[in-house]
C-alpha cells in the first residue's frame, strides 16, 4: 500500500461498546485483572476526522455534538461549572487517548509527517462505553489508511493492546469483522462471537463519570468466578430470554455503591419494560434490551421524558432541574467494528 497524498482526509465513525457479561477471574501482579467478558459494539457513535501534515507532532481539536450546551441541558449541569467541567471537559493533549495513539503510530512507522486531528464526541466519557478506546482504535486505523500501512500490520494490535485493554476489540480484525466478541486476560485475548439476531438496546447515561481504576479497586472476586462460555451458547441462539437470563456485570456492585443512582436508573429501566437490565463495563451507564428498533425507541423516548431535566409540574411551572434525576438517553442497535474508513 502506498501512503495517501497530503491532502487526504480520513474520515471514520467510531463506535461506543456495551458489556453483555463480565466477570472478574483473578487479579493480577500487574494491577490489571483477568477478566472474561463478552462486548457488543453499538452505533452511538463519535466522528473522527485525520489528516498528515509535512510537520511532525499531533494537533487535535476536540467538540461535543450536537453542541456542548445541548448536552449539558441533557444532562441538567451548567458546563461552565466544575461538575459540568468534570463531565464533559475532554482534553485535546497529550491526556486523549487519539493524541497518544497518534503519536505512538508516528514512532512506531518512523514518519517523518505528523498528524491533524479532530474528534467531535457523542459518546459520554467515564460511562464504561469505552468511548475513548474506540476512538483511538479509529485514529490508528486512520493513520494506517494515510500512511499505507496494512490494516492486519501486527503492530497496530501491539500498538493497541499497549494504549489500553479495550482498545483491541475496537481495532477488530481485518479478516473477521465482528459485531461481538468475547475478551479475556486483560480484555486483549479476543474471540468473535456469533451473534445470530441484532441486539436493540437503550443506553441511559447519568450526570456522573465513574474511574474506571477506582471501580475495579473497590471490586471484589468471585470464590467460585463464572465463564462467560454458557453466555456465548445464548448469544449464539439469538433466544432474548435466553440471553438476558445469562447477563451479568461484576462491577456493579463497586459502581452502585459510589454512584447510587446506578440502582434508581436500573429499576426504572425494568419498570418500562427492558429486558437484562445493567451496568456496563466500569459505568456509569447502565443499558437494557428491548425485542425490536421500534420498542426500543418507544421506550427510550418514554424514558427519555422521564429524564428530561426541565420538566413541567401540574401547575404549568417548571420543576427544580437540581433536585430531579436526569440522563441522556439513547436506543442504539449493535453494529460491526471496525468501523469503515471513508478517504475524502
Ligand atoms: C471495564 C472495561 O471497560 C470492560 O470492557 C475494561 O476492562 C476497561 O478497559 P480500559 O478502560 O481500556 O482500561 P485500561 O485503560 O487498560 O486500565 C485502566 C485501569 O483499570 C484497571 N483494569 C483495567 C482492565 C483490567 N482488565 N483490569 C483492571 O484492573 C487497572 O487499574 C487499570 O489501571
Ligand atoms: N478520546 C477521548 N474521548 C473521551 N475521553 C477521553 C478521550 N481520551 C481521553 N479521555 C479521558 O478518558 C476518560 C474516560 O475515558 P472513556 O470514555 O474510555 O471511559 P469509559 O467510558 O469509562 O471507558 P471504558 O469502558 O474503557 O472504561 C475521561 O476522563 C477523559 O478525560
Amino acid at each position: 500500500m502506498q501512503p495517501l497524498p497530503l491532502s487526504s482526509i480520513a474520515v471514520t465513525h467510531p463506535p461506543a461498546k456495551l458489556n453483555l457479561f463480565l466477570e472478574l477471574i483473578g487479579k493480577r501482579n500487574d494491577g490489571y485483572h483477568d477478566i472474561d467478558t463478552v462486548m457488543v459494539a453499538i452505533d452511538w457513535r463519535d466522528q473522527l476526522r485525520v489528516q498528515q501534515t509535512e510537520t511532525a507532532g499531533v494537533q487535535l481539536s476536540v467538540q461535543w455534538m450536537p453542541s456542548l450546551q445541548i448536552i449539558a441541558d441533557e444532562l441538567g449541569v451548567d458546563p461552565e461549572s466544575e461538575r459540568g467541567q468534570s463531565l464533559l471537559g475532554i482534553p485535546d493533549d497529550s491526556r486523549n487517548l487519539v493524541h497518544q495513539a497518534l503519536t505512538r503510530f508516528a514512532a512506531r512507522f518512523g514518519l517523518t509527517t505528523g498528524f491533524s486531528c479532530h474528534l467531535a464526541k457523542s459518546i459520554p466519557a467515564g460511562a464504561g462505553m469505552g468511548g475513548a478506546s474506540s476512538d483511538a482504535a479509529s485514529a490508528l486505523l486512520c493513520a494506517a489508511t494515510l500512511s499505507g500501512v496494512p490494516h492486519d500490520h501486527p503492530d497496530l494490535a501491539v500498538l493497541a493492546a499497549e494504549l489500553g485493554s479495550d482498545i483491541p476489540f475496537f481495532l477488530g480484525n481485518s479478516l473477521t469483522p465482528w459485531t461481538a466478541a468475547r475478551a479475556q486476560g486483560r480484555g486483549e485475548r479476543l474471540t468473535p462471537v456469533t451473534l445470530s439476531t441484532q441486539l436493540n438496546t437503550v443506553v441511559l447515561f447519568p450526570p456522573q463519570s465513574l474511574s474506571t481504576a477506582k471501580i475495579y479497586s473497590e471490586s471484589s472476586i468471585s470464590d467460585v468466578p463464572q465463564l462467560a462460555d454458557t453466555f456465548v451458547e445464548a448469544l449464539e441462539t439469538g433466544d432474548l430470554t435466553s440471553i438476558t437470563s445469562h447477563m451479568c456485570n461484576r462491577l456493579q456492585e463497586p459502581a452502585s455503591k459510589i454512584a447510587p443512582q446506578i440502582d434508581e436508573m436500573l429499576k426504572s429501566m425494568w419498570h418500562h419494560g427492558l429486558r437484562g437490565c445493567q451496568l456496563t463495563g466500569s459505568g456509569s451507564a447502565c443499558f437494557g434490551l428491548a425485542e425490536s428498533p421500534i420498542r426500543a425507541s418507544r421506550l427510550a423516548s418514554q424514558l427519555r421524558s422521564q429524564y428530561s431535566a426541565i420538566k413541567q409540574r401540574g401547575d404549568g411551572s417548571h420543576a427544580d432541574r437540581q433536585t430531579l434525576p436526569t440522563a441522556r438517553v439513547v436506543a442504539a442497535n449493535s453494529v460491526l467494528v471496525p468501523a469503515g474508513i471513508q478517504v475524502e
